[in-house]
C-alpha cells in the first residue's frame, strides 16, 4: 500500500488487537446483503453515527487527484469498508479481498470497519493534501488544510472515543503501531536521480513490548535549494533508510544519536546558517520523537503534525510505529562512527563557508574518498574543476591538506565501483569558489557491503587528520603526551588487521601481555639497542617481530633515551610504509616492542641478490618513492629520520617496503606554513632547473572530476625515449599549463625545515656534510640520505665511499659527485641525485618545501603517489619461511630456548 502513490495507512496494531478482542462490544451480527442490512440504523448521537455521517460526508467529495486517485481511494476504502460501500462493478475485485483483520466480511456499521475506512480515508486525504502542497509549493494556499485538520481532529476523536469505550488507556506502551505517511515514499525529484528525495522520516518504534519503548527516528531532509544542480545554496543531509543500515537518529533512553551523512556541503555564504538550522532541525526532530515517548497518542500525533508543518513545504513526513516487532538495536560502534560523520561534515560545512568567504588564495586541496581511498585533488578551486586521481591515497597527501585546515576539508564518499564507473562514482560539483562533494548513489546491497568498510575508512581519515593536526600544532613532544594521544589501537589503516584482535584477545584472557605469550621462532637480527626476534603469538596463527631490549643494559650504556625515542615514534606511526606497533610491555627487566613482521628481508640484501647487484631503474624508483612517502609522513609528525640506508628498509610480504629503526631519529617541532609562490608561473625552481619542465607529481587527470583508476606508474618514457634517454621529451602544452598553474599555487609545508640538531648520528656513507661538519642539521639530512640511497640502489654502491670511514667522511664533505658510466642510468635519475646531494643543505632539493618538491621531480613523472601502495612491486619475497626449523639457537621444539624461572625469563639477547 505504501508503495503506491497516494496510498497511506494508519494502523495501530495494538488498537487493532484490542478492538478485535473487544469486538463483541461493537460489532453487529453477520450482515446480509440488503441495503438495510448494510446500513443499519445508527443511534443519533452515538459515536458510530457520527463516524458514519462523517464518512459519508467525506466520501461524496470528489477527489482533487482526478479519476485515478479517486477510484484508487475508493477502492482502498471499499475494500476496507466492505461491499456495501461499493456499488461500482469496477470495485468488485476489491470487495472480494479478504479483510486484513481476519474477518471475511465486515459491515459498515461495524465500528472496526468504520474506523478502518476512516483511517484509510484520513491517510488518503492527508496524503493528497501533502502531495497537493508539494505541487502547489504553498502550504497556506492549499484548500485542503482545513479539511485535513478536520480529518485529523475527527480521527483523534475516534481514537479517544474508542479508547474510552474499550476502557483501555491509550498509554504509550500500548500504542505500538502507527504508520502515518503523508507523502508518497517514491516521490523522487526528477531533476537528479542522485539527489535523494526530500523527506523526513520519523520513526517511533518500541524496542520491546514491555519496557519503555525507545524510539528510532530517521530523518532524511534536504533543505530546498533553488539550484540543486548547481549546488549553490544547497544543503543536503541524507540519511540512508535501507533496512540494513542502522537508524540514523536514535533516541534511546534519552540519548539522541544522529547520523547525518552529509553528502553535499553548502558553499554559499548562507550555508553556514543553513547547516546550523538543518542540524537543529534534525535534532529537534529527534527530540520531538524522543519527547513523544512520554506523550499520549494524540500528543504524539500533534507533535508529528507540528514537525510536519514546520518543515519546508517540500519536506515530507512519515511517521511509523511499526508493528510490535522488536528490532535489533543498531551496533554501537557504527553509531559512533556515524556520529563522527555528522560532526565532521557539519564542521566541514561551517569551516568551508568561513574559509571560502575569507578565501584569500586558492590552494591545493585534497579530498579523501572514504571507500576507495581516492584522493580527490584539486589545485585551483576557482578555475579548475576538482579532480580525483589518487586512489588508495596514502594519508600524507590528505593529511597535508588537512593540516592546512585554513583551506578546505572535504570528505567524499565514493564506492569501490569507482574503479569501474568513474564518472558515476563521485559527483563533484563546484560552487562559490569551492568544491562540493556529493555522494554517489549506492544501492542498498552495495551499502550492505560497503558500510563497514566505509565506516572504517571514514574513521581512518578522521583519525589521521586529528593526529596530524595535533602534531602540526605541537612543537614539543613529550613522551607522556604522545602516549596518551597514540595508543596502539589507534591505527586506523591497520584497524582491520587480525593481529590486533589476537593481541586483544590474549590481553583480555590473561589480563596482560608478556613474553610468555609468544613463541620465539628466530632471531632476526641484532641492533645497537636490542635484538629482534620473529615470534608467534601462542594460540594464534600470528607472527610478529619483537624487539627485546635489556633495560639495565640500556641504562649502563646510556642508551635508554634512544630506546625511548624509538618507542615514542613507533607509537605514533600509522602508515603503510612504516611499522605498526601492536604492543609494548616490560617483561622481567626486558622492554619489548611487538611490531609487524617483514618477511622479505631488507633492501640491502635484496640488492645483493640482483644481477649486477643493483636495481633496475623502475625498481629503484618504486622503492625510493615509497621511502619518500614514509619520510614525508615522518617529517609531518616532526620526526627527522636520520638513518636512511638500505638495511633499514625492510620488504613486506606483499613486496612493499617498511622503513624501520627509529632509535636515531630526532623528534622536533613542525610549524606548517603556507608558502606563496614567488617564482613566476612556469618558473618553479624545483622543476625548471631540471631537464624537463613538465609536471610529474600529479597528473593532469587529477583535475578531472571523477574517481578514476589509473596505473600507479604510467609510462614515464615513450619507447623512443627509452631507446634514447638523452633526448628530452618535448613538453606538451597541457603539461605546461598544468605546471604553470601549479607553480602559481601557494604550497603547504608541514615539515620541520627549521629544526636543528648537532648530534653526530647516522651511517658514515650516508652522513650528510652538515652533520659531519657539525654545523647543525635539520630535515634536509633526510634528503641527502635519500639521494645517497637512490644512488646506491642504481649503482650498487654509495657515492662517497672511501677506503675507510675517515676518507668517506672527507669525501662527503669535499668530493664532487660523480656518476659511474655503468650501469646506464637516466638523466632524470642523475638529475634528481645531483639535486639531492647538494652539499649546502639550504640549496638542497626538499629543504624548502619538503617532500613535495622531490615528488615533483621529473624522475617521478607518471607516478601516481596515492596509488603506489596498490601498485605491483618489483618483486615479491620468497615463500615465507618462519625459520622455526632452523637449528641455532632454537631448542628441539623449534622455539628459542627461554628459561623460565617463575616469571623470570632468560634467553640469549646478544
Ligand atoms: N619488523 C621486522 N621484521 C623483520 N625483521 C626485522 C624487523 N625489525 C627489525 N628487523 C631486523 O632485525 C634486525 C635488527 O633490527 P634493529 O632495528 O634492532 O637494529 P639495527 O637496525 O640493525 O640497528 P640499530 O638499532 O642499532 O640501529 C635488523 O637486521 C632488521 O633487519
Amino acid at each position: 500500500m505504501g508503495s503506491l502513490a497516494g496510498a497511506c495507512e494508519i494502523v495501530e496494531e495494538k488498537d487493532v488487537v484490542r478492538l478485535a478482542k473487544h469486538s463483541s462490544r461493537y460489532c453487529k451480527p453477520a450482515l446480509g446483503t440488503s441495503k438495510d442490512m448494510e446500513r443499519p440504523a445508527l443511534n443519533q448521537g452515538s459515536m458510530e453515527y457520527d463516524i458514519d455521517q462523517l464518512f459519508q460526508s467525506i466520501t461524496i467529495k470528489p477527489s482533487p487527484r482526478g479519476v485515478l486517485g479517486s477510484s484508487f481511494h475508493h477502492r482502498q476504502m471499499s475494500s476496507s469498508a466492505g461491499p456495501s460501500r461499493t456499488t461500482s462493478p469496477s470495485n468488485n475485485a476489491a470487495m472480494k479481498k479478504p479483510f486484513p483483520m481476519g474477518s471475511p466480511r465486515v459491515g459498515p456499521s461495524d465500528s472496526i470497519s468504520l474506523k478502518q475506512a476512516l483511517r484509510d480515508l484520513c491517510i488518503s486525504k492527508a496524503s493528497e493534501m501533502a502531495a497537493q502542497k508539494r505541487l502547489s509549493k504553498s502550504a497556506a494556499a492549499s484548500p485542503r488544510v482545513s479539511e485535513a485538520d478536520r480529518i485529523k481532529s475527527l480521527y483523534r476523536q475516534v481514537l479517544n472515543e474508542s479508547a474510552g469505550r474499550s476502557g483501555l488507556p491509550m498509554d504509550k506502551g500500548k500504542r505500538s503501531l502507527v504508520e502515518i505517511s503523508l507523502t508518497p515514499v517514491d516521490d523522487i525529484p526528477s531533476s537528479s536521480q542522485s539527489v535523494p528525495q526530500r523527506f523526513v522520516v520519523l520513526k517511533a518504534e518500541p524496542s520491546n513490548s514491555i519496557s519503555e519503548p525507545s524510539k528510532t527516528v530517521r530523518c532524511q531532509m534536504q533543505e530546498s535549494g533553488s539550484s540543486l544542480s548547481s549546488g549553490s545554496g544547497d544543503y543536503e543531509i541524507e540519511i540512508d533508510e535501507n533496512a540494513t543500515s542502522p537508524p540514523h537518529v536514535v533516541v534511546e533512553d534519552g540519548l539522541v544519536e544522529i547520523d547525518k551523512h552529509i553528502t553535499s556541503l553548502p558553499l554559499c555564504s548562507g550555508s553556514k546558517v543553513d547547516a546550523e538550522e538543518l542540524d537543529k532541525s534534525i535534532v529537534s526532530s529527534a527530540r520531538v520523537e524522543s519527547d513523544s515517548t512520554a506523550l499520549g497518542d494524540s500528543e504524539l500525533k500533534e507533535k508529528v503534525d507540528k514537525a510536519t508543518s514546520s518543515r519546508t513545504e517540500n519536506s515530507k513526513l512519515k511517521s511509523k510505529v511499526p508493528r510490535n516487532i522488536p528490532r535489533p538495536k543498531p551496533r554501537p560502534k557504527r553509531k559512533i562512527l556515524l556520529k563522527k560523520k555528522l560532526r565532521i561534515a557539519v564542521a566541514s560545512a561551517t569551516k568551508m563557508v568561513e574559509e571560502v568567504d575569507s578565501s584569500l588564495e586558492p590552494s591545493a586541496s585534497q579530498i579523501l574518498c572514504q571507500n576507495c581511498h581516492c584522493a580527490l585533488k584539486n589545485s585551483s578551486i576557482e578555475d579548475h574543476p576538482p579532480t580525483n586521481t589518487e586512489k588508495c591515497s596514502n594519508s600524507l597527501e590528505a593529511n597535508q591538506e588537512s593540516l592546512a585546515s585554513t583551506h578546505l576539508i572535504r570528505i567524499v564518499k565514493c564506492n569501490k565501483e569507482a574503479k569501474k564507473n568513474s564518472s558515476d562514482s563521485c559527483e563533484v560539483s563546484e560552487s562559490g569558489g569551492a568544491i562540493i562533494v556529493m555522494k554517489q548513489d549506492v544501492s542498498p546491497d552495495e551499502q550492505k557491503r560497503e558500510n563497514p568498510t566505509s565506516s572504517e575508512k571514514i574513521e581512518f581519515s578522521l583519525s589521521s587528520k586529528d593526529s596530524l593536526e595535533n602534531y602540526s600544532s605541537s612543537t614539543s613532544m613529550s613522551e607522556e603526551s604522545n602516549l596518551s594521544r597514540f595508543s596502539c589501537g589507534n591505527k586506523p589503516h591497520m584497524s582491520m588487521d587480525v593481529r590486533w584482535e589476537a593481541i586483544k584477545h590474549v590481553k583480555l584472557q590473561h589480563g596482560s601481555l608478556g613474553l610468555r605469550h609468544f613463541n620465539l621462532l628466530k632471531k632476526l637480527g641484532c641492533g645497537d639497542i636490542g635484538t629482534v626476534y620473529l615470534a608467534e603469538l601462542v594460540g594464534a596463527n600470528c607472527l610478529f617481530a619483537i624487539k627485546v631490549m635489556d633495560i639495565e643494559f640500556l641504562a649502563r650504556r646510556k642508551k635508554t633515551p634512544r630506546a625511548q625515542a624509538e618507542r615514542v615514534i613507533l607509537k605514533m606511526l600509522d602508515h603503510p610504509f612504516l611499522p605498526t606497533l601492536y604492543a609494548q610491555f616490560t617483561s622481567d627487566n626486558l622492554s619489548c616492542l611487538v611490531m609487524e613482521y617483514c618477511p622479505g628481508g631488507d633492501l640491502h640484501v635484496l640488492r645483493q641478490k640482483q644481477l649486477s647487484r643493483c636495481f633496475s631503474e623502475p625498481a629503484a624508483r618504486f622503492y625510493v618513492a615509497e621511502v619518500l612517502l614514509a619520510l614525508e609522513y615522518l617529517h609531518m609528525l616532526g620526526v627527522i629520520y636520520r638513518d636512511l640506508k638500505p638495511e633499514n628498509i625492510l620488504v613486506r610480504e606483499d613486496g612493499h617496503i617498511m622503513l624501520t629503526d627509529f632509535d636515531l631519529s630526532l623528534t622536533c617541532a613542525v610549524n606548517p606554513t603556507l608558502l606563496r609562490s614567488t617564482s613566476p608561473p612556469g618558473k618553479d625552481p624545483a622543476r625548471m632547473s631540471g631537464l624537463y619542465n613538465t609536471s610529474n607529481c600529479i597528473q593532469p587527470l587529477c583535475i578531472e572530476p571523477s574517481c578514476r583508476v589509473v596505473s600507479c606508474f604510467s609510462p614515464r618514457l615513450s619507447s623512443t625515449q627509452a631507446r634514447n634517454p638523452k633526448k628530452p621529451r618535448k613538453p606538451k602544452r597541457a603539461d605546461l599549463l598544468t605546471q604553470q598553474f601549479r607553480s602559481s599555487l601557494p604550497q603547504l609545508v608541514a615539515e620541520p625545515t627549521e629544526a636543528r640538531s648537532n648530534s653526530f648520528v647516522g651511517t658514515h656513507e650516508y652522513l650528510a656534510p652538515e652533520i659531519i661538519k657539525g654545523e647543525g642539521h635539520g630535515a634536509a639530512v633526510d634528503w641527502w640520505t635519500f639521494g645517497v640511497l637512490l644512488y646506491e640502489l642504481l649503482y650498487g654502491k654509495t657515492p662517497f665511499k672511501g677506503y675507510d670511514n675517515e676518507e668517506t667522511l672527507s669525501n662527503v664533505v669535499f668530493q664532487n659527485l660523480k656518476f659511474p658510466d655503468s650501469p646506464l642510468v637516466s638523466l632524470q635519475a642523475k638529475d634528481l641525485i645531483r639535486k639531492l646531494l647538494v652539499k649546502d643543505p639550504e640549496s638542497r632539493l626538499g629543504s624548502e618545501k619538503g617532500a613535495a618538491e622531490i615528488k615533483r621531480h621529473h624522475f617521478f613523472e607518471g607516478l601516481n603517489w596515492a596509488l603506489i601502495r596498490c601498485a605491483t612491486p618489483p618483486e615479491l619475497p620468497d615463500v615465507y619461511d618462519n625459520g622455526a626449523t632452523e637449528t641455532s639457537p632454537q631448542g628441539n621444539n623449534g622455539y628459542l630456548e627461554c628459561k623460565a624461572i617463575g616469571d623470570h625469563l632468560e634467553f640469549e639477547l646478544f
